[in-house]
């Protein structure tokens, strides 16, 4: 199994993510790979009310290098998903009793209130199974859950999931402690028993267990934009399809962590950051746009350099 580099830990104790943690983690396709070996990702995104979230998920898990993207929902978002992708294979989700699915990403664009019956039925379905599950958004209320999932919660989502845990709620201001913000992922990936993604300036990430928590700080303020959190939910499942297509199974919290490195990349490089540039605005499809260029940089090993820009920069 690829394991991340030794890897430095910050004063806070935590494992801060680099390209070269990254990099082990991709996979390059070879002469040896179809589409399906490249990992399919079933995306269960999107709403009437919020159909925008289908398309940035799909778009983001397609330019984070799935060899397959299939997207379950209602009408209105398919139709626009396969506007925008029309390399997607969509299904409305009466349709369908059983899909083939390396990674499932669900809650993306969903408002748990509006959820149809027979919706939350099919999700409880996949959460009880045995593939991964990104569970974003408005499906964070359907945990904990028997299958193997990365719950990615904002700060305000993260504070309800504690509560649906039975741990004790973090004040707002504690969480700006990094060693508090740590510990709290920590805790709360182990009364989950799956993997813990925590957004913000600086993502944290944890799984059950001992290993350390891991931070990623490659991103932007840009990246604060309606959005890009649907964006990250597609490149998460992207890389865990791939992996698991492969059948390298490597920790969720590197998969994830990797997913959140390659999204604050794609972030910069759509904000035009680097090389001591103050950047410009964007828009959350701007760094799906840019994950291809964010991975090439991994994979050329040229993105820590660029990190390293930043890290100077930011210190100073
Ligand atoms: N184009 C589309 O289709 C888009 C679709 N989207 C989708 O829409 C759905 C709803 O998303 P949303 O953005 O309307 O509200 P959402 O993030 O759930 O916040 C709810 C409450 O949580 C809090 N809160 C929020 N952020 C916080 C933070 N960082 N830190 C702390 N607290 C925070 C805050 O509560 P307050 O603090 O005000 O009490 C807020 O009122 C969701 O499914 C999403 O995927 C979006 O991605 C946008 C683009
Ligand atoms: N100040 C910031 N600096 C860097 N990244 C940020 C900042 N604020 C938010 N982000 C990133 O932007 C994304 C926002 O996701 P989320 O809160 O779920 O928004 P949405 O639901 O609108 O998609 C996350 O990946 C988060 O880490």
């Amino acid at each position: 199994m690829p394991s991340p580099s030794a890897g430095a830990l910050d004063a806070q104790g935590r494992l801060v993510w680099t390209g070269g943690d990254v990099r082990a983690l991709l996979r390059v396709p070879g002469a040896s790979d179809d589409k399906r070996t490249r990992g399919t990702v079933a995306m269960r995104t999107g709403s009437d009310a919020y159909p925008g979230a289908a398309v940035l998920g799909v778009e983001a898990a397609w330019r984070a290098g799935a060899g397959y993207v299939r997207y379950i929902g209602p009408r209105r978002p398919a139709d626009l998903v396969l506007a925008r992708r029309p390399e997607t294979v969509v299904a409305e989700p009466a349709s369908v009793s059983a899909v083939h699915a390396d990674a499932w990403v669900i809650g993306s664009g969903t408002d748990p209130a509006l959820r149809p019956p027979e919706e939350t039925a099919a999700l409880r379905h996949l959460l009880a199974g045995a593939v991964p599950v990104v569970v974003d958004a408005g499906a964070l209320d359907l945990l904990p859950a028997d299958a193997p999932v990365i719950a990615t919660p904002h700060e305000g989502e993260f504070a309800r999931l504690r509560a649906r845990l039975g741990l004790a709620p973090e004040r707002a201001e504690a969480l700006q402690d990094p060693a508090r913000r740590a510990a709290a992922v920590r805790e709360t990936a182990e009364a989950l028993g799956g993997t813990v993604l925590l957004k913000g300036a600086t993502t944290l990430v944890a799984g059950p267990g001992a290993a350390p928590v891991i931070a990623i700080d490659a991103g932007t303020g840009w990246l604060a934009a309606a959005g890009t959190g649907d964006v990250l939910a597609g490149v998460i499942g992207a890389l865990v399809a791939a992996d698991r297509a492969a059948g390298r199974g490597s920790a969720p919290a590197a998969l994830a962590a990797s997913a959140a490195w390659l999204h604050g990349r794609a972030g910069r490089l759509a904000a035009h950051v680097d090389g001591g540039r103050p950047g410009r605005p964007l828009v959350a499809l701007d760094v799906a746009e840019a994950l291809p260029a964010a991975i090439a940089a991994a994979l050329a090993d040229v993105a820590d350099d660029m990190h390293d820009h930043r890290t100077e920069e930011d210190h100073a």
